[in-house]
């Protein structure tokens, strides 16, 4: 969707902002660019819409070169958000929002509609904030108006300059997650410029690491973190990697431990076998749990189970697992299919959890699929 060939840029006092550089986003992708300051990642982002011009290489959209598209005609195609959002001070929150569809010329009726619908999508209740001016807004509102806008026209890319730079960490994190919950419902190919590695592993599906005018990594979060290509990388993404990469990798099914299960309506057995059993429904969806000491009174199980707080669907990221064993003050957690259907898989232990940490590790290591690594663990074990 969008391919750098070659590109460099070197300003006219000398400076190569970007050097040679080649690479390419998917559609529907979402590349972060991170890396320090004055590396070059603004520069890189403006060149895809003309706001730079690139002084040797070739930057294609869609397949067809940039260089030979009118600036304006390709800024229609391209949404762009920045961090001082630039919104209009003195037009209402309804009328920033619909400006990309007027200046297309829709009509006045069809752009408010489309600007009320985005507001909507991006969490600002139009009939609360369409008529406010920028300056009655917070920041972080300021954020989502400017993203709202940059998606009114319906471009197919997106580009992100520290949109959620200036607003203070709690709300960032909520911009994120609504910005991921966005993304997954609009797929646009976005290229996103942070200068933070935290929100480029929360947001990417690929990372883009600078150096300086170089990508000196272009991989998935997790193999960036699992596996630096050189120690310039290893350093900037910090030596807490280990701990960053709980955030990219998902509980899997094998990660999963299988305790004693009873259900509801079952009379209490006279032993667990464990210190504790989960309770199903008679749907074998998730209920709660009982502890060994409650085995072998009389009654059934429904009377003396507990409800289970500390829970998650599998695919939920190992740091949320770890967050909700500590937020419960839970020894283990219970993992289910789906949030609306609730049909229990297992539990992760802390030493599970540890274990399919250690596997994904291993497994970007050796560059091979994490299941592989699993079996292969099995039967070393197993021929000890
Ligand atoms: N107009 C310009 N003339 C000369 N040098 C420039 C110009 N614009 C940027 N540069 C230089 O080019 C390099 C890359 O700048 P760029 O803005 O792309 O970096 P960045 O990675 O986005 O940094 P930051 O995170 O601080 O925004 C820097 O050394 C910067 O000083």
């Amino acid at each position: 969707m969008i391919r750098f060939e070659h590109v460099t840029k070197r300003y006219p006092d000398g400076t190569t902002a970007v050097d040679d550089l080649s690479f390419e986003v998917a559609e529907g992708e979402l590349v972060t660019l991170v890396g320090p300051s004055g590396c070059g990642k603004t520069t890189t982002m403006k060149m895809v819409n003309r706001l730079i011009e690139p002084s040797e290489g070739r930057i294609f959209l869609d397949g067809d070169d940039i260089s030979a598209i009118d600036p304006v005609q390709l800024r229609r195609r391209i949404g762009y958000v920045i961090q001082q959002v630039g919104l209009f001070p003195h037009r209402t929150v309804l009328e920033n929002t619909a400006t990309v569809p007027h200046l297309l010329g829709w009509k006045r009726g069809k752009g408010r509609e489309r600007a009320a619908e985005l507001l909507d999508l991006v969490g600002l209740d139009p009939s609360v904030y369409g008529d406010r001016y920028p300056e009655q807004l917070s920041g972080g509102q300021r954020q989502r108006v400017g993203v709202a806008r940059a998606l009114a026209a319906d471009p197919p890319v997106l580009l992100m300059d520290e949109p959620f730079g200036a607003v203070d960490p709690v709300v960032r994190e909520h911009l994120q997650n609504e910005f991921l919950r966005l993304q997954s419902q609009v797929r646009k190919t976005v290229l996103f410029v942070t200068h933070d590695i935290e929100e480029a592993v929360r947001l990417g599906d690929r990372i883009a690491v600078y150096g300086h005018g170089r990508i000196e990594q272009f991989d998935a979060p997790a193999a960036v973190l699992g596996t630096p290509a050189t120690p310039y990388v290893a350093d900037f993404v910090g030596a807490d990697r280990g701990l960053k990469r709980l955030s990219v990798t998902p509980i899997e099914d094998g990660d999963l431990e299988q305790p004693p299960v009873v259900h509801l309506d079952d009379p209490l057995p006279r032993e667990l076998g464990s210190r504790w059993a989960v309770v199903l429904d008679s749907k074998d969806n998730l209920h709660g749990w009982i502890s060994a000491e409650q085995a072998g009174q009389r009654g059934s199980v429904r009377e003396y189970a507990r409800r289970m707080e500390a829970w998650l669907p599998v695919g939920a990221s190992l740091k949320q697992a770890f967050s909700t064993m500590l937020q419960h003050d839970a020894g283990w957690i219970a993992v289910i299919d789906k949030e609306e259907t609730g049909r229990f898989l297992g539990v992760l232990t802390p030493a599970r959890l540890h274990e399919a940490l250690r596997r994904s590790i291993d497994a970007d290591a050796q560059d091979i699929p994490r299941t592989e690594v699993a079996l292969e663990t099995i039967e070393t074990l197993t021929k000890r």
